[in-house]
Parts: C-alpha cells; sequence; structure tokens
C-alpha cells in the first residue's frame, strides 16, 4: 500500500514539476520521464500535499474502558450532535487499546482521536491522536500518525501556549477551565479569563488553529465559553453520566451555538 502511494506521489509531483515548464505536447512523455529517473526525493515529499479528515471540534466526547457500552454511548451521542471522539484508556493493554479504537473506528460517524497512544491511533486506523504534558511531544506524535492524522495538543498555561508555537498540531485543547471530578488535575482551574487568555495567546500566532477548551463543562458553561471564543467543548460526565447521551449531546449542541451567536454579534 505504501509503496503504491509512494510510487503514485512520485508520478503526481514529476508531472506537476514538468507541467510548470510548459513542455510542448510531444515533449511531455519525455521530460516526464526524465523528471520520475531524476527525482529529489526532498523536493518530492516538500510538494506532497495530504488530505487531513475535516476537523469539527463543536462538541468533543472525551469516552474510557470505564463506560459499559461504549459503542453504544457514541452512537447516541453522536446522533445528538457529538463532532468528534477520543478514546482515553490510561491503563488497558495495547492489544486491549487496538481492538477497542478498530470497534470505535468502525461505529463512529465521527473521527475518532486516541489520548496518549500514537501508536495505537495508527494500528487502529484512527483518525490522530491527543497528546499533553509528560505525553510524547507533538513532534513525536506526529512523525507516528503522519501528516494526513489529526494531532492535538493539551494547553494548561500561557508558557505551554508560547511554546506550542511551532507544533505540529490540529488544534489545541485548554484547560482545565473549571474542576473535574473525572480527572485528577494537580493545577487550580483557569477558569473563563485564564482561557481567554491563553486562547488569545495561541491565536496571536496561528489565528486559525481551532481551539477548544476542558474539564467541568456544562450547558451552562458551553454557552459561556462560545461566547469566549471557544471553537469547542470537550466534555466527559456531561454526556457519559448523564443517562441520556443524545439528549445531552443535543442540549450542549445547542447551548455552544447560542454562545456563539453572542460571540458573532459582540
Ligand atoms: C481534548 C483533550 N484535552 C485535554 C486532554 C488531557 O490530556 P493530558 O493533559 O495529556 O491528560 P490525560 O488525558 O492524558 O490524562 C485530553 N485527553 N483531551
Ligand atoms: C481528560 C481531561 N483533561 C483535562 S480535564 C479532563 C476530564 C474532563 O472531564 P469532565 O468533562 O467530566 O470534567
Ligand atoms: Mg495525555
Amino acid at each position: 500500500m505504501l509503496a503504491a502511494v509512494a510510487g503514485l506521489s512520485l508520478m503526481n509531483v514529476s508531472g506537476e514539476i514538468v507541467a510548470s515548464s510548459n513542455p510542448g505536447p510531444g515533449s511531455f512523455a519525455v521530460a516526464l520521464v526524465d523528471a520520475i529517473g531524476t527525482a529529489d526525493a526532498q523536493e518530492i515529499a516538500g510538494r506532497i500535499r495530504v488530505a487531513k479528515p475535516p476537523l469539527d471540534p463543536r462538541l468533543y466526547l472525551v469516552l474510557g474502558p470505564g463506560e459499559p457500552d461504549p459503542l453504544r454511548l457514541v452512537r447516541a451521542a453522536t446522533a445528538g450532535g457529538v463532532t468528534l471522539v477520543q478514546w482515553r484508556d490510561k491503563s488497558g493493554s495495547t492489544a486491549e487499546q487496538v481492538e477497542a479504537v478498530r470497534a470505535l473506528v468502525a461505529a463512529s460517524p465521527v473521527p475518532v482521536l486516541v489520548n496518549d497512544r500514537a501508536d495505537v491511533a495508527r494500528a487502529a486506523g484512527a483518525a490522530g491522536v491527543h497528546v499533553g504534558h509528560g505525553d510524547l511531544s507533538a513532534a513525536e506524535a506526529r512523525e507516528i500518525v503522519g501528516p494526513a492524522a489529526i494531532v492535538g495538543l493539551t494547553i494548561h498555561s500561557l508558557d505551554e501556549a508560547v511554546a506550542a508555537d511551532n507544533a505540529p498540531i490540529d488544534y489545541a485543547s485548554v484547560g482545565g477551565v473549571f474542576e473535574t471530578h473525572s480527572k485528577v488535575n494537580p493545577d487550580p482551574p483557569i477558569g473563563i479569563d485564564g482561557f481567554r487568555a491563553i486562547a488569545g495567546r495561541l491565536r496571536q500566532r496561528r489565528p486559525a488553529l481551532p481551539i477548544v477548551a476542558i474539564a467541568g463543562i456544562t450547558e451552562e458553561r458551553a454557552e459561556a465559553l462560545a461566547a469566549a471564543g471557544a471553537d469547542g467543548i470537550a466534555v466527559i460526565s456531561a454526556i457519559t453520566s448523564s443517562g441520556e447521551p443524545g439528549r445531552a449531546a443535543e442540549a450542549l449542541r445547542q447551548a455552544f451555538a447560542r454562545g456563539q451567536a453572542r460571540e458573532t454579534a459582540s
């Protein structure tokens, strides 16, 4: 498979290079064969464009093996409006994680990312990986999952925002914004003002980088965070503990949309 992709890329990019010198119709084929034969690997790699899965971070569900029926949960939550899913397993074996992620990828109509484990993401055919402090760096994760995958990074502070200026990431997750019972968070919550400050610093250098907020997010807070400029909210308990994940997802999406409308109007 990889060899086929490499061969096609070599053909396509060589064709682009030859076409840019405007050869006549009779000499194009000869020039193409010459270009393929003398191709410079670095130039070819630099010109390859890869299509990423579309990233819609508006409502990002994080779940793990503690859920009694993860596939059912994901089906209901995505039907209710979840746009992105993350598998977060802090203790399962590698084989267990790969199996769980493969099943989720098959069941989910939206992209599935894997927390921490770029190797699992790649092996299971997930859309990407999320890393934070103490995990692989974003650059190391990117090496493993490749240029077409989604890489997300947690940002806790202004210093981490500055350090992320050149990180090869597709979105940042800022938090913990509020207190959470779903994870041990040693740092105090940053609040909505902290979110605004960090998001502002990230956007100084990377205005198009999607930024989601995480930790302790409820319907009411979803609206406030959208109004504060979040591109998305990442939640565990607001959906997994609701008893009705589809309805909870719908309510969060609606609240988030109300906040976005307030932000646009301001
Ligand atoms: C969307 C999202 N944001 C933040 C995190 C937390 O990542 P990290 O800081 O690496 O902590 P763990 O989740 O690995 O315990 C996340 N997983 N997802
Ligand atoms: C994975 C993670 N990272 C920072 S807070 C958190 C958990 C968020 O869960 P909840 O939405 O239940 O507060
Ligand atoms: Mg992590």
